[in-house]
């Protein structure tokens, strides 16, 4: 008997999901008894890639989610509303949802998975962390064995292909993003991608899984890539680094109660594996025991990858409804719902290796002075070097040990008094 679905939305990922279901040669043989029965859309006048029968194209999506006949919903349209209302309605109807939409799972997840719970159906999100990276359904499944303890990954297709095209090409940052924009990588407002809340909210939806723990998403810290200009590229690349957006979750370590949650631009070694991950390419390292750590690559946005995962979570609901013949209970390794929550450490609490830029007069024993207030505040320091000029100033260059983010800021306001010190250009955290 054919599954019903109706698709939330017809724009970069419901036309790569659109796609797949309508061409089902040569892919998972499941996917001959799934069929696509309505699609909402905001225009019926817009060119769409695709054809798609009109009597099966419609701006009511309350319709949709409502329709006795549609068994499940998929929800592609983004943003928190309407999506969120559409999600928990298609819940209320009885209806199985997968959504590729981050934003509205990191905020109001625990609501969702509550009335899904409630109402026997599956909520599955595969898409909505590393686009066609195979990530959610690994926590959920594959690693459950470990305790897992730690997850560093670049999450945001956008921000690290303008990384990738400034470093390899010198590109500007605004033309870099724009190219991300026709290409289907950003979100419908790129503030997000850049601002660094697109990765904050899936670091939330991993670190959630992985520690079975409910996270304020509004705790969870984001610095963006805005700030970030070739000369730190350079500067880095000479010192044996690249500029990485990464998206960071450890869980308590000993002693403490707080979750660590952040999101930063950071300097990581060349030799590191996360170094290697370019354009739009995603990478998530988890690190867990007894297995140790493995890492997740591949495409983490764009239409064909992003509806890979999205086509991945409907054949899973499919599977496993056909296999239980409509048993009136719930497969707890794909349904979740963390009922604690988690306490998120203050990012002045959080350690850290800094690099920080000084453009400073260049007079006799101003690099003694930088050493002496980091000292007064506990900052140990693995290197301090001059490493030029610019506009008659001294350019010192210092990297840290690890230090706690409240006392290296602390150290950086003393700093900013000294007479000498001029500017400090760039500070940015070091893996
Ligand atoms: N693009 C990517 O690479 C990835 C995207 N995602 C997520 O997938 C989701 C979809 O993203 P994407 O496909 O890029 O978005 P698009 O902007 O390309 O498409 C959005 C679609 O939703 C429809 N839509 C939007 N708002 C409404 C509304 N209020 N009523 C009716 N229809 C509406 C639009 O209709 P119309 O076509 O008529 O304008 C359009 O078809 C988002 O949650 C995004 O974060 C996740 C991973 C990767
Ligand atoms: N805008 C997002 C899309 C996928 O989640 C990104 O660039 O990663
Ligand atoms: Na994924």
């Amino acid at each position: 008997m054919a599954f019903k679905i109706g698709l939330l939305g017809l724009g970069t990922v419901g036309t790569g999901t659109a796609e797949i279901i309508y061409n089902p040669q040569g892919r998972h043989p499941l996917l001959n008894d799934i069929t696509i029965a309505k699609i909402g859309v905001k225009s019926l006048e817009k060119q769409r890639t695709i054809d798609i029968p009109p009597e099966v194209l419609t701006t009511d999506l309350e319709s949709i989610v409502t329709d006795p006949h549609i068994d499940l919903v998929v929800e592609l349209i983004g943003g928190l509303e309407p999506a969120r209302t559409l999600i928990l309605k298609a819940i209320a109807s009885g209806k199985h949802v997968v959504t590729a939409n981050k934003a509205v799972i990191a905020r109001y997840g625990q609501e969702i998975f509550e009335a899904a719970k409630k109402a026997k159906v599956y909520v599955l999100l595969e898409a909505a962390v590393g686009g066609g990276i195979p990530i959610v359904e690994p926590l959920k499944q594959s690693l459950g064995a470990n305790r897992l303890e730690t997850i560093i990954g670049i999450v945001n297709g956008t921000t690290n292909y303008i990384l990738t095209e400034m470093t390899e090409k010198g590109s500007d940052f605004g033309e870099v993003l724009q190219e991300a924009q026709a290409l289907g990588y950003a979100e419908a407002d790129p503030t997000a991608d850049v601002e660094g809340y697109d990765a904050a909210d899936k670091i939330s939806i991993l670190a959630s899984l992985a520690f079975d723990r409910q996270i304020k998403r509004e705790d969870v810290y984001s610095e963006g890539i805005t700030s970030i200009t070739s000369s730190d590229i350079d500067y880095a690349d000479k010192l044996g680094y690249v500029i990485k957006l990464l998206a960071i979750a450890q869980k308590p370590r000993q002693n403490q109660e707080n979750l660590e949650l952040r999101v930063h631009p950071t300097l990581v070694e060349k030799s590191h594996p996360l170094a290697n991950v370019n354009g739009v390419f995603n990478a998530i390292l988890v690190e867990g025991q007894p297995l140790g750590q493995v890492m997740f690559y591949g495409p983490g946005a764009g239409s064909g990858p992003t509806a890979s995962a999205v086509v991945a979570d409907i054949l899973n609901i499919v599977g496993v409804l056909q296999s239980n013949h409509g048993a009136n209970s719930l497969d707890p390794l794909l349904s979740s719902s963390p009922s604690k929550i988690a306490p998120i450490a203050p990012i002045d609490d959080v350690s850290t290796r800094f690099y920080a830029r000084f453009l400073c007069a260049d007079v006799p024993g101003v690099i003694g002075h930088l050493g002496t207030v980091f000292g007064d505040f506990g900052v140990s320091l693995a290197s301090v070097v001059q490493i030029g000029f610019q506009d008659n100033l001294a350019e010192i260059v210092v990297v840290t040990h690890q230090v706690k983010e409240g006392s290296f800021h602390s150290a950086i306001k003393k700093i900013q008094e000294l007479e000498a010190i001029k500017k400090i250009p760039s500070m940015i955290r070091v893996l």
